[in-house]
């Protein structure tokens, strides 16, 4: 059974113009699934609609077998944990106030009832702490600091250890390097590529930069203006019946 399961997922945000248009999609258990495609093609929309962070107009979100677009907070509660985001501007998804073990324990603190840790331990909110920087192969000693006293690729480390924290089953990440120099995007990369494995995680990793997709991603997706109009496994990629369109991102490759 596919672990995340997409219908026909549909949103708009104004009346006649489809941000995301009938896309239908499945994740499996341990899979890296791409998905490429140009600025402004419904990319992010599509993700945060997976995260209940935008409300969709019609379609479904399997999630272990269980529709969840339609679940309000109480009842998405227990499934949250189960999937988390790293989005593309990690300044702006931690909070300038907060030391960084703050916000790592962020996650912790609102799942800990319903968490069964198989990879990290919680025995002391230090020990915790020093394991998750630990993960992300950053030095404990930052865990005093607020995240201007980071670099941008350390802060990037850190909203991956917030969502590694209470060991999700899926990670949407949604650009996960765009703002990052190219050395720090190789670093990030090789980093998911390693927590994969080890916490034994299922990606949905979208870029538009098809050359991280294809390094990253067993199969890929690729949407335009909305919809999904090609999709492969990674070493089809170079196939002559590639959609026109991949055809053209593979030209830029
Ligand atoms: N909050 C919003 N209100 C109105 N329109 C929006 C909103 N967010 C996105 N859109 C529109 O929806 C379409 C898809 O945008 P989206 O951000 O999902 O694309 P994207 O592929 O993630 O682009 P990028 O890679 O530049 O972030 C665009 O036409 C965009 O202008």
């Amino acid at each position: 059974m596919s672990l995340l399961v997409v219908d026909r997922l549909t949103k708009s945000y104004r009346e006649g113009k489809m941000a995301v248009n009938a896309v239908s999609f499945h994740l499996d258990k341990g899979e890296c699934l791409g998905l490429v495609g140009e600025s402004g093609c419904g990319k992010s929309t599509l993700a945060r609609c997976l995260l209940h962070i935008e409300t969709i107009d019609s379609g479904s979100i399997m999630l272990n077998g269980q529709p969840i677009e339609q679940l309000h907070e109480r009842k998405l509660r227990p499934f949250r944990r189960h999937m988390q985001m790293v989005s593309q501007n990690p300044a702006a998804a931690l909070n300038p106030k907060l030391k960084i073990k703050h916000s790592l324990l962020d996650a912790y603190e609102q799942f800990h009832h319903q968490l069964r840790l198989k990879h990290f331990t919680f025995t002391s909110k230090a020990a915790y702490i020093k394991q998750l920087l630990e993960a992300v192969e950053l030095p404990a000693s930052l865990a005093d600091r607020y995240p201007h006293e980071l670099s941008g690729g350390q802060r990037q480390r850190v909203t991956i250890a917030r969502a590694i924290s209470i060991e999700p089953e899926v990670i949407v990440l949604d650009e996960p390097t765009a703002s990052l120099d190219v050395i720090s995007q190789g670093a990030v990369l090789r980093l998911l590529t390693s927590l994969q494995t080890h916490l034994q995680l299922s990606y949905l990793f979208i870029s538009h930069d098809l050359a991280a997709v294809h390094q990253m991603s067993q199969r890929i997706l690729v949407m335009k203006e909305g919809r999904l109009v090609d999709q492969f496994d990674r070493d089809h990629v170079f196939h002559e019946n590639r959609h026109l369109y991949t055809q053209e991102l593979i030209s830029i490759f």
